[in-house]
């Protein structure tokens, strides 16, 4: 793959995308990163390419468009919208050395109120039928079941958040259930800290930043959460049977009804998913084989909060998802300044494509 090529295909899927009707736009390389590095969540954040400006602080290569399109159409944007746009993204590549640190993204995001299950299908059956020619395999979930389902555990609100925030990092997010659960005994040096009459006493000389109030507020905090009671085993039972939830959409939809008859906070985002199921298969998706992986999209960005899609190359399992996407109605509400509006959107790798057309993994 050459770079031109890598355009050109950018350039034509993008004209796709206009002519399903999404308005063109572009966004500037250099991105404020104070103020939207955060957005994007821990993996982002490690690797984007941050460096400063005299004027601006401390900037950063594009690590993807969407933020960048919210920005913009929360300060500006008409309802509803669709928007379209093709350009290079950057992300640095420390754990795969073998894959492009900078590389073209097709994009088309919906903001839209009328009914967030048609827009999920409208973005998802537009790029099943873009993709159409190439051997991909589909794979959809939802981050708002997961969401819901951890506000909904009986357990303090610290814990409550913990859990909401490594929801994106699946091996801390089981350690700690196993914790809450009482299912691993606590540490001995943390037991020792915890009953000691002043925790600092014999710790040796103050060094590093944290003060000593600050060190005695966390071991205050540690040790309300000692006494805290374990997390019921039928909550973590039925949180590990939703994460196992792995099928064809319909089978996934009643395995989920299931659970949500002893889970009702996920009812809602249930009935969610059973509405788009209905909304793809009216624009003509074969939802009967359409798999859905609950666990899909848990290590990608941290804005999403409903449904995640991606195309994946079987054929190669070391490449990254071919074409991305999610809805992420936080996100708007975050950087809408007392506004916010249900969105959804997705993005192909155009190099992939190019790559395929070649004859790899195809
Ligand atoms: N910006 C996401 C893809 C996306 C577009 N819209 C919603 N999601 C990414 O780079 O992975």
């Amino acid at each position: 793959m050459t770079t031109a090529e890598n355009r050109a295909k950018a350039a034509s899927l993008k004209a796709r995308f206009e002519a399903a009707g999404a308005a063109p736009v572009d966004c500037a390389v250099l991105q404020p990163a104070e103020v939207l590095l955060d957005l994007y969540g821990e993996d982002v954040r490690t690797r984007a390419f941050v460096t400063s400006d005299p004027v601006r602080g401390e900037v950063m290569l594009r690590p993807d468009f969407t933020v960048p399109v919210v920005q913009m159409h929360m300060a500006e944007g008409a309802e509803p919208a669709r928007y379209t746009y093709a350009g290079e993204v950057f992300r640095r590549q420390e754990d795969h050395p073998e894959r492009a640190a900078e590389y073209f993204q097709v994009g088309y995001e919906v903001f839209d109120r009328e009914s967030p299950a048609a827009a999920d299908a409208e973005v998802f059956a537009l790029f099943f039928e873009t993709l159409k020619d190439y051997h991909l395999s589909p794979v959809t979930g939802d981050i708002g079941i997961l969401t819901a389902a951890v506000q909904g555990l009986q357990t303090s609100e610290p814990r409550r958040a913990a859990l909401m925030r490594h929801i994106w990092r699946p091996r801390r997010f089981r350690a700690l259930l196993d914790r809450y659960a009482g299912r691993v005994p606590m540490p001995a040096s943390r037991a020792a800290l915890l009953s000691a009459d002043n925790p600092l006493d014999g710790a040796g000389p103050m060094i590093g930043l944290r003060g000593e109030d600050e060190i005695r507020q966390r071991v205050d905090a540690l040790r309300k959460d000692a006494d805290t009671p374990a997390l019921p085993s039928e909550q973590v039972s039925l949180i590990e049977a939703l994460l196992k939830v792995s099928e064809a959409c319909p089978f996934a939809l009643e395995h989920l009804r299931d659970l949500a008859v002893d889970m009702p906070a996920i009812s809602v985002a249930v009935e969610q998913f059973g509405a788009r199921c209905d909304a793809m298969a009216e624009r003509g998706v074969d939802v009967d084989t359409l798999a859905f992986d609950a666990g899909y999209g848990r290590s990608s960005m941290e804005y999403y909060d409903g449904f995640v899609f991606g195309f994946l190359n079987r054929q190669q399992p070391n490449w990254p998802a071919v074409a991305t996407g999610g809805r992420y109605d936080a996100l708007t509400r975050q950087l809408g300044q007392g506004k916010e509006i249900p969105a959804v959107g997705a993005v192909i790798r155009a190099g992939l494509l190019v790559d395929m057309d070649a004859g790899a993994g195809a």
